[in-house]
């Protein structure tokens, strides 16, 4: 059996890979993605490991059995043109890295420690900050989080905010939150106005698709109001470009915490500095802004438990099982 592997958060833990699967697998590595490159592989293996399928990979792979996400989204996978004998699945344990970053971003921008660090190293100390200028900043205590999407993200930084005394609410895209507790209401998408004007903190990690693109825009921002704070961990065009970028700049929002972004280096990494820019708008010059590479997710924990199950689905399919977390084709 042969595996293509076009995952580099996976590369570090090659050797757990290696030690996971059945010895006659054969493992083929991309450290970079070269869609050409992956294309020219992919015409004789049996497993795809990575987040990205293009239309020419999906029409290269014609013998694919299974395409194995490296995380979540699935909003990059081209599956028009995937053989109807190819399935999809995805994997978690992301959950806990991400609620810890969302966590740490809402306190960092709420108790303005951004613009501290900056100010202390012009030789202004925090007290005078605020003897002179903003207001004593609040602590989560009380606060109202909103999250769009309540799936494994959500729940689980809502347990984090709820040890913090916060309060919460969330819209999904069926209503239904399942068993979780912790919420003082949740919905569906069309109490998204709502939420907005509810919460101090809005945390967004839905899956992107046709139906969620852009449901984030200039009305959204203007209802979580000059205090808020918005938190995208989901993916960038789930909230609108220019009405991010300028309710950032004007004051319309008070912060917010963008690990997922508009334009991604094509490579995988950064070989000039403007292909390494997230978007096409300066957000860089906004001070009340953290950004991070698509990492609240990159820890050892997370890529330790997705190689585990990783491992698991290709010798699941090596030895004829069923597989685990199929997303495609839908049941
Ligand atoms: N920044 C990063 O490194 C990572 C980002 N993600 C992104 O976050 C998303 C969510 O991840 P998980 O919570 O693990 O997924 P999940 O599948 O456990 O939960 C998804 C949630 O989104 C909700 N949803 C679906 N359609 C919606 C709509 N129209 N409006 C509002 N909510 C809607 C679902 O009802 C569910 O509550 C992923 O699809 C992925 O795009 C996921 C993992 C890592
Ligand atoms: O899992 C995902 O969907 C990611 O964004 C990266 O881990």
């Amino acid at each position: 059996m042969k595996v293509v592997v076009g995952e580099r958060n996976l590369l570090p833990h090659r050797e757990l890979l290696v030690s996971l699967i059945p010895a006659d697998v054969t493992l083929s590595w991309h450290e970079r993605f070269d869609e050409e490159a992956v294309v020219a592989d992919l015409g004789d293996a049996d497993v795809y490991v990575g987040g990205r399928v293009t239309p020419a990979m999906a029409r290269a792979g014609r013998r694919l059995r299974l395409v194995h996400i490296g995380g979540v989204g699935t909003d990059k996978v081209s599956f028009a043109d995937l053989s109807s004998d190819t399935r999809v699945a995805n994997t978690f344990h992301h959950e806990d890295s991400i609620a810890e970053y969302i966590m740490a971003a809402a306190v960092m921008l709420r108790r303005g420690l951004i613009g501290q660090d900056a100010a202390l190293r012009q030789g202004v100390w925090a007290t005078s900050v605020y003897q002179d200028g903003p207001p004593q900043p609040p602590t989560m205590r009380g606060a109202v989080v909103g999250y769009v999407g309540f799936g494994h993200i959500g729940r689980r930084t809502a347990d984090l905010f709820g040890a913090l005394g916060a309060r919460g609410c969330a819209v999904t895209g069926s209503g239904r939150v399942g068993d979780a507790g912790g919420l003082d209401w949740h919905a569906d998408t069309t109490e998204l106005g709502r939420l907005m004007k509810e919460a101090d903190v809005v945390v967004v990690s839905a899956p992107l698709t046709d139906r969620t693109a852009g449901m984030i825009g200039d009305a959204e921002l203007e209802a979580l109001g000059p205090n808020g704070i918005l938190i995208n961990v989901g993916r960038g065009p789930l909230v609108a470009e220019g009405a991010l970028f300028e309710a950032l700049r004007d004051g319309v929002i008070g912060g917010a915490a963008i690990d997922v972004w508009y334009r991604y280096p094509s490579g995988g990494d950064a070989a000039d500095a403007d292909r390494a820019r997230p978007s096409e708008l300066p957000f860089d010059e906004l001070p009340n802004l953290l950004m991070t590479p698509h990492t609240s997710g990159v820890t050892r924990d997370t890529f330790v438990g997705r190689v585990h199950d990783i491992a698991d689905n290709i010798s699941r399919l090596s030895d004829g099982r069923s597989l685990d977390r199929v997303v495609w084709p839908v049941r």
